[in-house]
């Protein structure tokens, strides 16, 4: 039995099915994202698993005991808001404490669990201030603890790191993770950011409208994913649709609108037959002379720092971009230029 258990979950709002049929099963210390666009019902699962609100059918296990129906103080599964809900006239410690208001704890118990928890959240020298005279990451850094203390079987965050701005954001997450493996408490996050996702968990579930599509472990789910809703919602892809028209042993040729495109890999594909396939920006390179290449012109370039993004168009107009890591100024890549590519590999649906 898995240490946490979601079967066959539905959510109706107003007769409209938000949940469908969500299943899950979750390893005791593990974290886990469920990504998914706005709207897809995150946020729902996570009020249903919090006891926030009732399912319609299904039930939900937490430790071999069903918690379908327990009352939210009985669950011992604490929630992080994106919006914190915390206290801000009262100080960090007086906010941390409130997460043991419902459990029987003597005061010398209290202050050694404070301060535990206040060192993992790294948070000492402002235990008594004030929650509004804190930075953004510093109050979620309290509403962590607060949640902490409370050393529940289960962490649900809500697009907990939405509020920060994206230094702050990345620097939060890698604490996240290491406040996470340091207390090795079981977390389920939200987010509808995919580079999180890959970055934070041991598995992602991605939802779209209600159902949980794929699960898998990132590497899994970047790199085989089960549609192209998925494809394109983790990452980048040139998406294509054509015919193909040879596959051989190394490589296979495909008609995109009367241009022939070359993939160096062939995933036992049938001659004649039409696929929509999706080619990740870094899987294409830039090559001298070794074929079977493709043949394009630079139309764009977008500089993102440590890589550029380019925009190749192809002789029939097919558009098709790539990343190039930052070269040295000779070796530079610039608009105009003529490229000829290798395209290593492709996902075909
Ligand atoms: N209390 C409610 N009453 C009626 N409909 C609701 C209620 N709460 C959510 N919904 C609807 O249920 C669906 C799922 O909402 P939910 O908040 O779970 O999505 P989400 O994936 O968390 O979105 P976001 O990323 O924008 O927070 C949406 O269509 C939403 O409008």
């Amino acid at each position: 039995m898995s240490y946490f258990k979601v079967e066959n979950v539905s959510k109706y709002y107003d007769g409209n099915l938000v949940l469908k049929n969500i299943s899950m099963n979750i390893k005791r210390g593990s974290f886990v994202s469920i990504l998914g666009p706005s709207g897809c019902g995150k946020t729902t699962l996570l009020k249903i698993i919090s006891g926030i609100e009732k399912v319609h059918e299904g039930k939900i296990y937490l430790k071999n005991n069903e918690i379908t129906n327990m009352p939210i103080y009985k669950r011992n599964i604490a929630l992080v808001f994106q919006n914190y809900a915390l206290f801000p006239h009262l100080s960090v410690k007086e906010n941390i404490l409130y997460g043991l208001k419902n459990k029987r704890v003597s005061n010398h118990e209290k202050s050694q669990q404070l301060e535990e928890i206040i060192s993992v959240v790294k948070l000492k020298e402002f235990v008594n201030r004030r929650v509004d005279e804190l930075s953004g990451g510093q109050r979620q850094r309290v509403a962590l603890g607060r949640a902490l203390i409370m050393k529940p079987d289960l962490l649900l965050l809500d697009e907990s790191l939405n509020a920060l701005d994206k230094e702050l954001r990345i620097g939060m997450q890698e604490e996240l993770k290491e406040i996470q493996k340091k207390t090795n408490i079981t977390t389920l996050f939200i987010t509808h950011d995919q580079e999180e996702a890959l970055k934070l968990s041991d598995e992602i579930m991605v939802m779209k409208d209600g159902v949980i599509i794929q699960k898998g472990t990132p590497v899994e789910v970047y790199e085989q994913p089960k549609d192209l809703f998925v494809a394109k919602f983790i990452g980048e892809a040139n998406v294509f649709k054509g015919v193909v028209r040879n596959v051989k042993k190394e490589f296979c040729e495909i008609d995109v609108d009367g241009q022939m495109l070359y993939i160096n890999s062939n995933k036992n594909l049938k001659v004649g037959q039409a696929y929509t396939f999706a080619i990740r920006p870094e899987k294409i390179n830039i090559c001298a002379t070794k074929g079977p290449y493709n043949e394009g012109v630079v139309k764009e370039i977008t500089y993102k720092g440590n890589m550029e993004i380019c925009s190749i168009k192809l002789q029939n107009a097919t558009k098709i971009k790539l990343v190039v890591q930052n070269a040295n100024n000779s070796d530079k890549i610039r608009i105009g230029d003529k490229i000829k590519i290798v395209i290593e590999d492709s996902m075909f649906f």
